[in-house]
């Protein structure tokens, strides 16, 4: 088993006066995957960018490395790639330039093309952002994991928009990932196939789906 690498304790987390969810746990290793699911609203999306130093959560706290980074993201904000919903692309930049940009790699570096190629996006390398289907957009967006390594990522939906042979292709960047000791923490709601995952669904910290659970909204306690 890998090293701690990352987790969480007690997290709660309230969005637009709602609590989103509560008390709630994880804990991932070197090497592992964690997936997030649950349904609609239940707090994926709101987990991963709390995990990526984006939100603060409401309470509880977060562990990087045997490091208490609660208040202090910058400790692993570095470390990690997110890849939200939105795939952050240049449109008025070719492939290949839109990676360089994002990766800070010079537009010669062979390490573009690489994380091109595993990506199936190499024969598109110059053609403009702008004219790229969906699912090629999202191929580029995941191009960037593999352009600049870092030791988590973290996916929300990463397979939306992509095909059944670009799944196999996420799937193997994973496991070529965690081989050589990398983490990854994905939401979805269709299958990604990855071995021995540790599966979080939000459903059971959500106090919209589950009754047992009090409702925050007034609570006092707050350190943001
Ligand atoms: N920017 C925001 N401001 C206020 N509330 C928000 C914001 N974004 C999301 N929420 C609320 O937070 C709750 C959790 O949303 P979130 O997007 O984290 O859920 P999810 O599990 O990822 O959902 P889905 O499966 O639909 O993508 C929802 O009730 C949503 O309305």
């Amino acid at each position: 088993m890998g090293k701690s690498l990352f987790s969480g304790e007690n997290l709660t987390c309230i969005r637009g006066g709602r609590t989103v969810f509560i008390g709630l746990n994880f804990h991932l290793n070197e090497s592992s995957a964690l997936i997030l699911e649950g349904p609609n609203g239940s707090g994926k999306s709101s987990l991963i960018r709390i995990l990526s130093g984006l939100l603060r959560p409401r309470l509880g706290s977060l562990t990087w490395q045997e490091q208490d980074a609660t208040k202090e993201p910058e400790i692993f904000q570095d470390h990690i790639h997110y890849i939200g919903h939105r795939n952050a692309i240049k449109l008025v930049l070719s492939v290949q330039e839109n990676l360089s940009y994002w990766s800070g790699l010079n537009k010669d570096d062979p390490q573009l093309d690489k994380a091109l190629d595993q990506f199936n996006m190499l024969p598109l390398k110059n053609t403009p952002a702008n004219l790229l289907s969906s699912g090629q957009s999202r191929r580029l967006a995941l191009s960037r994991l593999l352009a600049s390594k870092r030791k988590l990522w973290l996916l929300d939906e990463p397979s939306v928009g992509l095909d059944i042979a670009s799944v196999q292709l996420l799937e193997q960047a994973i496991t070529k990932h965690r081989a050589s000791g990398g983490s990854v923490i994905f939401a979805t709601h269709s299958p990604i196939k990855v071995t021995t995952p540790t599966i979080l669904n939000l459903r059971d910290y959500s106090p919209l789906y589950n009754r047992g659970l009090v409702n925050l909204d007034d609570e006092e306690e707050c350190w943001i």
